[in-house]
Order: structure tokens, then sequence, then C-alpha cells
């Protein structure tokens, strides 16, 4: 799947034009996260659609979804904007900046510098990376760049295998650990339990995927998130804030 997707990237990027420059308020995640009130800081996902969930949410007004997140107080907002495999756009993304007062993840299948540069024109505050998307030289030199920029970067792992590759090469401040096999598409929170002994002390991690509810959430920050990354479970509710509250705080509201 990762393959084809990073086939149908490569066609994009040559096509890819870069929006009209415009000045956003940035934000920190790693501060962000950092500062979180709760087990682990919460980054909420705008997601409407997957490809191996098929639509998760009919009901998608995106710009809606990330102001109720903020107003519930999650730590981040993490903002799909591929378009092909699942029905996000850039445009929702500059659209959500403009509404909230937290970080902002833009999250894409980022491989080529255009790329980041694009996600400091569209208002990223930070961008995803994924281990296993290229070679860790490649990533390293993408992710200066988001920094120079004035970005931040989560770089996403699923194997220990990449997270070895990426260590060889550079620590990065803020580690994802993915619980989605790239395989079978299952997810397992025993991936974060086992990944999380192999992570430098100094990186902030962030468990990304199946993670549903309240003791799900407990479960991750035991074996050491400080983040953790939530799209599925929050967007098939109806209440986007009592979603929130339920994950966080584990009471059943509304
Ligand atoms: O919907 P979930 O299982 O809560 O997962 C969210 C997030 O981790 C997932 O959407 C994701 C993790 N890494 C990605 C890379 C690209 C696209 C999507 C993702």
């Amino acid at each position: 799947m990762l393959e084809t997707i990073l086939a149908v990237k490569q066609q994009e990027i040559e096509k890819l034009f870069l929006p009209e420059e415009q000045s956003f308020n940035h934000y920190s995640l790693y501060n962000s996260l950092k500062k979180a009130p709760h087990a682990a800081g919460l980054i909420a996902e705008v997601k409407k659609a997957s490809p191996s969930k098929g639509i998760i949410r009919e009901d998608f007004n995106p710009v809606q979804i990330a102001y109720d997140y903020d107003k519930a107080g999650v730590q981040a907002i993490s903002v799909l904007t591929d378009q092909h495999f699942f029905q996000g756009h850039r445009d929702y993304l500059t659209a959500i900046k403009k509404v909230v007062d937290v970080p902002v993840l833009r999250k894409d299948f980022i491989i080529d510098s255009i790329q980041v540069a694009e996600s400091a024109y569209i208002g990223a505050d930070a961008i995803l990376l994924i281990g296993e998307a290229m070679e860790a030289k490649k990533l390293h030199e993408l992710y200066c760049q988001a920094y120079e920029l004035g970005m931040e970067a989560l770089v996403e792992v699923h194997s220990e295998d990449t997270l070895n590759h990426i260590l060889n090469e550079f620590t990065p401040k803020i580690l994802g650990i993915n619980n989605r096999n790239l395989h079978t598409f299952e997810t397992t929170l025993s991936q974060t339990e086992q990944m999380a002994k192999r992570a430098p002390k100094e990186c902030i991690l962030v468990s990304e995927s199946g993670i549903f509810t309240y003791e799900d959430l407990q479960k991750a920050a035991a074996y050491g998130a400080e983040g953790v990354l939530v799209g599925e479970s929050l967007m098939r509710q109806k209440d986007i804030k009592a979603a929130v509250r339920k994950l966080l705080e584990g009471v059943n509201v509304g």
C-alpha cells in the first residue's frame, strides 16, 4: 500500500504548485505536548476516509470538527491533506489553521523538499515524516528543512529496523510509533510498548493509531508515550467535544 501511495505522490509532486504566501502564528507541537494536563497529550485527527476503512465520517465539516477539537482542549490537531487516498485537502489545513489556537500537524506522505516548502506555505506548524517512506538520510534532510522554515516534524516509525536506521542518522525530537502494521493494517498497542524501550530518553514519544478508549490512552502513557494521535475513534462519534472528553477523562458524557 505504501508503495502505491508513494507512486501517486511522486506524480503529484511533478505537478505541484505553491500557493500564495500568507503569514501565520506558529505554535510548537513539542511544547504543547509537554504541557498536557492529562496522562498524555492528545493530537486529534481530522480524517474523512482511509484506504483500510473507507469513509469514516459522512457528515464531514473539517473546520467545524477542528474548531470543536480545539474547544474541547486537545493539545494539537492533525489534518490529512492527502486527497487521493484519504479524501483530505491542503485547503482544509489552511482553513483550520485560521480558526484554532493549537499546533496543526500536516498529515501527508512527504518525500520531497517541495512538499516541505508547501507545508510552510499552507500554514502547517508541524509535518509528518514517515520512516518507512524514504532513506534515513533523506528524512533527516527534510527534517532539517522543516525546522529551518520554523516548523517541527513528527518522525513516524513502524518497525524497530526503521527506528534503528533513523537513530544511526540523528535523534528526532518528536518520535511517533505507529501501532498499525503496514502489511495487515492491524493495530496493537504492544507496538508502542515494545518500541518505547528502544527510543532514546530525549525523544518525546507519540503513540499513533488504534487508540479508542480512555483505557487505551492510559496504557499508551504507561508505556512511555507523552502524546497520542487519535483519528478514527473520535471521527466516528457525532458529538466531537463529548468524544474528546470521554477519551481524556474516561467519563461517559452525553
Ligand atoms: O485513525 P486512527 O487509527 O486513530 O489513526 C490515526 C493516525 O495515527 C493515522 O491516521 C496515521 C498514522 N500515520 C499515518 C500516515 C498517513 C496517514 C494516516 C496516518
